[in-house]
């Protein structure tokens, strides 16, 4: 075990705690009093806690340590998943992004639904639960489209999950359809939609917003097409994307948003902070001097503790993102909130294209050997957070057979 998980370990224990709020600050100590036992924080309080420094921030980071134990106990999750990114021929100019390409760029792509039916069914061969799809929203796209690739993947894996479309893919595919966002995901829903991705949230607070994209959904539009999403029994997750040109007080209004919409429908999974990956994003190259580098580490450890403390109650499910900070840094924020690990993803594009170094996929061996080293107790789940392998802990090094015969396991009590 590294010595930062270590040291961190030690921080778990309640005496260690005690020590760290009693030399807090007052107007920090109160506010994290208030999240042991369980309160809500207010935005203002949030902003607070992002801003901490020396002992503030450290006491932030045991004290979501500690509400983490509380609220998920002391398993770490993963789930085994493969991206599939069909297309990345898109035309919306986020400037963050550096996946889109123009159709008759060298580099782009649109895969048939052949191809997507033989991703899918190689990754649940695999031992995957779930595919992951998204994509550019090419101008060929038809109304039929979504519902055709729920349809291709259905056909050749029937009981694989289908966790897909952004809430701008959803409102791309009803504008083309012409049905409300509520009658489109029904019906997709019918066509063996699962879940979506949270994703296309970027920085909700409107202003920031502005600076990122010109022609994605606006905050009210990806408001309305999640409680659509939730309303017709669609889950999806939520995400935030931080660490360019955003502010403390855009993370802490973003946090409150997304606690006040879980109150109304209950439908997030899980809240995953997504780091910005600068090198290749326009953003990032138009104007480097004002443009941040993506979160630094401290950074990073705020957010997952900020929202286990913010979300607390509401959305409990906290997952770090190894495609943006590394699998290394990913298991330390196990240890400051998060307790998720999220996919294995086999296919990772979307980070990389903008210059992301931690590559296409981890296993499922290693995820167990991150969490473990974390001082986690392993479990494989599916998208919905139920468990499909539980890991005795100490002994990570079992071969992953098929989801089938795990379930089967999992079912028979074995
Ligand atoms: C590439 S899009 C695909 C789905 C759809 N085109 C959309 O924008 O909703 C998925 C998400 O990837 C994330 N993303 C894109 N570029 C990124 C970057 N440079 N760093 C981190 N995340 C990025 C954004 O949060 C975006 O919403
Ligand atoms: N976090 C990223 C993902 N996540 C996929 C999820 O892990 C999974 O689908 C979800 O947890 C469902 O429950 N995919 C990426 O390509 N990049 C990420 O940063
Ligand atoms: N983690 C996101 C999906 C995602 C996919 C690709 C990304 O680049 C970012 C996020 C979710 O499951 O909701
Ligand atoms: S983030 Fe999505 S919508 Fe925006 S340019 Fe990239 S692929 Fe297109």
């Amino acid at each position: 075990m590294n010595a930062f998980l270590s040291s961190k370990l030690s921080l778990n224990s309640n005496a260690e705690l005690e020590r760290l709020l009693c030399q807090a600050s007052a107007d920090t100590r109160r506010i994290l009093r208030k999240s042991l036992v369980g309160q809500e924080l207010t935005e203002e309080e949030a902003i607070t806690l992002f801003s901490g420094d020396g002992i503030d921030y450290r006491a932030l980071l045991a004290t979501a340590d500690q509400v983490r134990k509380n609220r998920c106990g002391d398993t770490g999750s993963f789930v085994i998943t493969r991206n599939i990114n069909f297309t990345n021929v898109c035309y919306m100019g986020c400037t963050f992004c550096n996946f889109s390409k123009e159709k008759d760029d060298a580099e782009a792509e649109f895969i048939s639904f052949d191809e997507i039916a033989d991703r899918a069914e190689e990754a649940w061969q695999r031992g995957a639960t779930e595919v992951c799809v998204q994509g550019g929203l090419h101008p060929d796209i038809d109304k039929d489209f979504y519902r055709n690739v729920l349809i291709a993947i259905k056909r050749r894996v029937p009981d694989i999950h289908i966790h897909a479309f952004s809430p701008f893919e959803i409102w791309y595919g009803a504008k083309k359809a012409r049905m409300t966002p509520e009658v489109f995901l029904r019906d997709l829903k019918q066509h063996g939609l699962g879940s979506m991705p949270g994703t296309a949230a970027e920085i909700l607070a409107e202003d920031t917003r502005r600076k990122l994209t010109k022609n994605k959904l606006t905050t009210a539009e990806w408001v309305r097409i999640i409680k659509a999403a939730h309303s017709v029994g669609v889950p999806t997750t939520s995400t935030i994307m931080y660490g360019h040109v955003d502010t403390a007080a855009d993370w802490a209004y973003h946090l409150r948003l997304l606690r006040d919409i879980q109150k109304e429908t209950g439908g997030f999974t899980e809240f995953v902070p997504l780091g910005f990956i600068h090198y290749e994003t326009p953003l990032y190259k138009a104007d480097p001097q004002n443009v941040r580098t993506g979160p630094t580490r401290e950074e990073h450890f705020r957010m997952h503790a900020v929202a286990r403390l913010m979300l607390q109650g509401h959305i409990d499910n906290i997952q770090a993102s190894w495609v943006k900070m590394g699998p290394a840094v990913a298991a330390q924020m196990l240890r400051s909130g998060a307790n998720d690990l999220g996919g294995t993803l086999m296919n990772e594009s979307i980070s990389r294209a903008a210059g992301g170094q931690h590559g296409q996929e981890v296993t499922a061996q290693d995820m167990v050997a991150n969490i473990e080293a974390a001082g986690f107790h392993p479990v494989q789940r599916n998208t919905l957070y139920q468990t499909v392998r539980d890991y005795p802990q100490h002994n990570h090094k079992v071969s992953v057979s098929t989801p089938a015969s795990l379930i089967t396991l999992v079912e028979s009590g074995v």
